[in-house]
């Protein structure tokens, strides 16, 4: 580290990790990246998440310091890494492991070869370094491993070693980018659950960027939407499942989120007849009690014909598709905006469901 920088005046006035204010990168006529601004707390896992060309390469290359944005100020614990040169930027990228989606690994190494390897860069005589990889083996459950090559490892096992590898310098930030859309769902969900082990057990954090709603609703506490290199949405996980403001990420959502069966939705009028059907999404404390509380206001029932509830982290998170009475429609959304639920009219049946 330069220890002739100064940390930047805001360093000491939050607990960011990394801190992008008003970043711009333009490819010719394309804004990759049009002023996002964001934090990353320190312990938080952070989940980014766009479509493609959103401008998530290009966020990653700006924090690594592989790509200098035109505008904006991007501080790494407190400094700000656009106006370095590349000596003084080799420190604070050391400050930042990294995990891919191929796992990038030296396939003429061991597996503790590679994951001492940042260590030799730094420095560390061999019987530490060794030592050290041995302990990282451990944590990443790849203990005895040690002398096998990347090629006799399955993809989990080698994501495993990309991992061990990412820690071994004590990172700040852990930057994943898309490490887990090479796995099967099998293993993609053994190694979130890694990830989520060591962002609670050594407190690290982690910058997740995919382009898939499953990989943040696993483990993210918070997330960023990105489109055409702008942020549309910032929310905890369960709130962006529960409400999502955006168009994108209603569409990032679709494939993930409960839906009307397509059987009653090619049924769907908006001719107004005696059924209408509505899907109503709640979060937090209130969607546990949804049903029983707006069953209140209709003694004679109302219809269940699809969703329910899920978790996310820790909170109850509701998606409800209902049918009434099109008479109680009014009635139903006053109740459900009391209960503080969204509600959608889906459209009108012909016969009940
Ligand atoms: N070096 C470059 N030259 C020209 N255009 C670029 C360059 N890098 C990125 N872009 C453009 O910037 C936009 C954002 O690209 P970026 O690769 O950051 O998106 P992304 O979200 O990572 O997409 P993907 O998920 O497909 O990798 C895209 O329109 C892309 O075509």
């Amino acid at each position: 580290m330069n220890s002739h920088m100064p940390p930047s005046s805001t360093a000491s006035q939050d607990q960011s990790v990394v801190r992008l204010r008003d970043v711009k990168r333009r490819f010719g006529a394309t804004a990759a990246l049009d002023g996002v601004s964001l934090n990353v707390q320190r312990g938080e896992i952070l989940g980014i998440i766009g479509r493609s060309g959103a401008g998530k390469s290009t966020l990653i290359r700006c924090l690594n310091g592989l790509e200098r944005p035109d505008a904006g100020t991007i501080e790494i614990e407190g400094r700000d890494i656009t106006r370095l040169g590349e000596m003084d930027l080799q420190p604070l990228r050391r400050k930042i492991g990294m995990i891919f989606q191929h796992f990038n690994l030296l396939s003429a190494k061991t597996v503790e070869e590679n994951v001492a390897l940042p260590l030799k860069i730094e420095g560390w005589p061999r019987a530490k370094r060794l030592a050290r990889a041995a302990e990282l083996l451990d944590v990443v459950g790849l203990t005895g491993k040690a002398n096998a090559y990347p090629k006799a490892l399955s993809g989990g096992q080698k994501q495993r070693v990309g991992i061990a590898r990412a820690l071994a310098a004590q990172p700040a930030l852990l930057l994943s980018d898309e490490a887990t859309s090479a796995l099967d769902p099998e293993t993609t969900r053994s190694i979130l659950a890694l990830l989520r082990d060591i962002n609670r057990r050594l407190g690290l954090t982690i910058l997740l960027i995919t382009h898939e709603m499953e990989v943040v609703r696993a483990i993210a506490d918070r997330v960023v939407v990105l489109d055409h290199g702008r942020i549309v949405e910032e929310a905890p996980v369960w709130q962006i499942f529960s409400h999502p403001q955006s168009d994108t990420t209603r569409s990032l959502l679709s494939g993930v989120r409960p839906q009307l069966p397509a059987h009653i939705a090619g049924r769907l009028t908006q001719a107004t007849t005696a059924t209408v059907i509505v899907a109503a999404d709640v979060g937090g404390a209130a969607a546990t009690d949804f049903l029983k509380d707006i069953g209140r206001a209709f003694p004679d029932g109302l219809n269940l014909i699809h969703g329910g509830i899920d978790h996310i982290g820790s909170q109850p998170v509701g998606r409800f598709f209902l049918s009434l009475p099109s008479e109680s429609l009014s009635l139903f959304l006053q109740s459900a905006q009391i209960l503080g639920a969204h509600v959608e009219v889906l459209g009108h049946v012909a016969d009940p469901v």
